[in-house]
């Protein structure tokens, strides 16, 4: 998969290709990511990229044509059809439904905005999709960019080793995960769990799921809205509440 970023710090892309899994999977070839610079393509002595909004107001607002030019740029670079993600507040929520679509892709091309943002009209006429992190606003998209471009990787064929694959898998059904313990197994923090002590697999996976689905019931009940439990699963998540009610 290739994914071309368009922003005005392309070295902050780099760095995100640099390490752990994202770094991994460009190592093995399994995605390659791009930078590219819309200042790279901005007309003038002092090549600008942004200019005052319209209808007055603080902050500026990003140019149309050297964001159009840079998209083209990204688009030539690589082969085939992309789809162009503009991260911004105004964007659909990321969830791991979406990370999944959008991992499907054979192409994106991320788009960063700073400043205010983007002239709208760029917008409509080059973007496909809006994408949000989270309900706050920062200093531009590239740090929303880095955390789908690693939510992206870890998707990736060949990718997670078992282990970690492992962990993907307890967010991938919708749940949050179980809590973890390593060494050592007596702390003054307390003990690890002895179902965990105990060797017995199945015991254990039943006590992790149950500690899933407990979790999200009590911190994010909104992620089991609308899900039709089955019945092995009320009955652990009515076990937790039991065992939490003790
Ligand atoms: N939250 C977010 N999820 O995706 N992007 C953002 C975000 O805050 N973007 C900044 C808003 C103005 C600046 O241009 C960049």
């Amino acid at each position: 998969m290739r994914i071309d970023v368009v922003s005005l710090f392309p070295e902050f892309v780099a760095q995100c290709a640099a390490f752990g899994v994202v770094g991994r999977a460009v190592e093995r070839g399994l995605l390659s990511i791009h930078g590219t610079n819309p200042r790279d393509f901005a007309e003038g002595n002092y090549r600008r990229v942004d200019d005052r909004p319209f209808g007055g107001g603080p902050g500026m607002v990003m140019l149309i044509e050297p964001l159009r030019r840079a998209l083209d740029a990204a688009r030539r670079a690589g082969e085939g059809p992309s789809r162009v993600v503009y991260m911004s507040p105004q964007g659909r929520r990321l969830d791991q439904a979406g990370v999944r679509r959008l991992a499907a892709e054979p192409r994106l091309i991320v788009l960063c905005g700073r400043y205010e943002g983007v002239d709208e009209r760029l917008i409509r006429a080059e973007v496909d999709e809006e994408v949000s992190i989270g309900d706050y606003v920062l200093s531009g998209g590239e740090l929303p960019a880095a955390v789908l471009v690693d939510a992206i990787a870890r998707l990736q064929d060949g990718v997670l080793n078992d282990t970690e694959s492992a962990q993907q898998d307890s967010f991938e059904d919708g749940l949050l995960d179980c809590p973890h313990y390593t060494r050592p197994v007596e702390h003054d923090l307390g003990r690890v769990p002895d179902v965990l002590l105990s060797g017995d697999h199945a015991r254990i996976a039943r006590w992790r799921r149950m500690q899933s689905l407990g979790r999200t019931a009590a911190r994010r009940p909104d992620l089991l809205d609308g899900r039709e439990l089955s019945k092995a699963d009320r009955e652990l998540l009515q076990a937790y509440r039991e065992e939490a009610a003790a």
